[in-house]
This record gives structure tokens, C-alpha cells and sequence, in this order.
């Protein structure tokens, strides 16, 4: 049974930094293959670790048009109860027609899947596109670019900072 006093990334066991520069390729892949989808209304972030992607990939595929959804789930590194603190506006909805239809959602990852579900429900028609998936996540994401391990913690390159790192002689891991 898993630990509920250790936090997902404790759980995880495995890092995953990813860098400034290989999110950035990562998010143009990401649109080469969402320009052979499109073309799309609006581009939906869910914040905040969408922001950074849907900026990226609105500015490849020339959309303008760029709405949010505000979900909170993880405090840090631990999943409460998911939050919607603000949806799409009336005009963003009006263009995917109430069922999001035409509209591109972006996140940075999905992982457990709870994020995305609940999205999903919002906005059943729209195209839901994500940087990284892990498994248990990825049956709910139309597109995505890499997939990594559910074991796996991914840093964002926004929530890290360079440092130090000890000689591997010195016992670094
Ligand atoms: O698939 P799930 O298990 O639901 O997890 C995925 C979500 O978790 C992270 O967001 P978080 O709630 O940490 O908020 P943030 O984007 O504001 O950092 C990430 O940006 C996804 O939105
Ligand atoms: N930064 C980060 N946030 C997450 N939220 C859910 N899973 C993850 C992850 O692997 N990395
Ligand atoms: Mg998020």
C-alpha cells in the first residue's frame, strides 16, 4: 500500500530535471504535430505548469486567442482535492461552441490523471495536449510529446535553480 505520509515526489524515486532549452524543443514538437491537427479557436492553459507550453506552442501555430483554467490539486508535492478557481470566459466558450470543440487545452503533464479528468468534463470536445504523460495519465491526453515513468518526478525548469554538484568521486549519486 502506498505511504499517504510520503509525498509524490518522495514516492516517485527517480528524477526527471528537464532544462529550459529542452522544453522549449519539447514544446515545438509538441506543435509540429498539433499544426497537423488544428487549426484551432483559442489555446486553454490550465495553470500554472500549462502557461509556460501554451505560450510556446500559441506562438507556433499563430493563435491569439489564449484563455485559462485555474486548477489547484498539488500543494507542492502532495494531490489534495482538486479546485477549479476560475474557468474559461463566456467568449472562450461561445467559441468551442459549449463543448470546447476547436479548442486546444495545454498542460505541462498529466500524471495521475485527476487534472485532466476533470477538465475533460468542462470541456468534453476540445483537443487536451500535454509536454509529458506518465501512464496512468496518458489514456485521457489526445496529444503529448514524451512519457515518462509514473515512479518519476518531473522538474520543471521553472521550479529549479542551478547549483553545485558534487565530483562523483566524492560519492555523488
Ligand atoms: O495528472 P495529475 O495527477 O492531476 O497531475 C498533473 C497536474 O499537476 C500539476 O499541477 P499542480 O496541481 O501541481 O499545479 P501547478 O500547475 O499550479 O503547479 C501539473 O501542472 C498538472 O496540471
Ligand atoms: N513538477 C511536477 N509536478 C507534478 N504534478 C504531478 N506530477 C508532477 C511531476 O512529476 N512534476
Ligand atoms: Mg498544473
Amino acid at each position: 500500500m502506498a505511504d499517504k505520509t510520503l509525498s509524490a515526489e518522495e514516492r516517485a524515486g527517480r528524477a526527471f530535471p528537464v532544462s529550459w532549452d529542452q522544453f522549449h524543443r519539447d514544446c515545438r514538437a509538441l506543435t509540429w504535430r498539433l499544426n497537423e491537427i488544428g487549426p484551432f479557436h483559442a489555446v486553454v492553459a490550465i495553470t500554472r505548469g500549462g502557461l509556460v507550453p501554451a505560450a510556446i506552442v500559441a506562438r507556433e501555430l499563430g493563435v491569439r486567442v489564449i484563455d485559462t483554467i485555474c486548477i489547484a490539486s498539488y500543494d507542492h508535492t502532495k494531490q489534495g482535492e482538486l479546485q477549479v478557481l476560475k474557468g474559461i470566459s463566456a467568449d472562450t466558450a461561445q467559441l468551442g461552441g459549449g463543448t470546447g470543440k476547436g479548442l486546444l487545452i495545454v498542460d505541462d503533464l498529466v500524471d495521475t490523471g485527476k487534472t485532466g479528468r476533470m477538465v475533460r468534463e468542462i470541456l468534453p470536445d476540445a483537443h487536451f495536449a500535454t509536454v509529458y504523460a506518465k501512464p496512468k495519465g496518458r489514456p485521457l491526453v489526445d496529444t503529448f510529446i514524451t512519457e515518462v515513468s509514473q515512479d518519476t518526478w518531473i522538474f520543471f525548469p521553472w521550479d529549479t535553480a542551478l547549483s553545485f554538484a558534487p565530483p562523483l568521486r566524492d560519492g555523488a549519486a
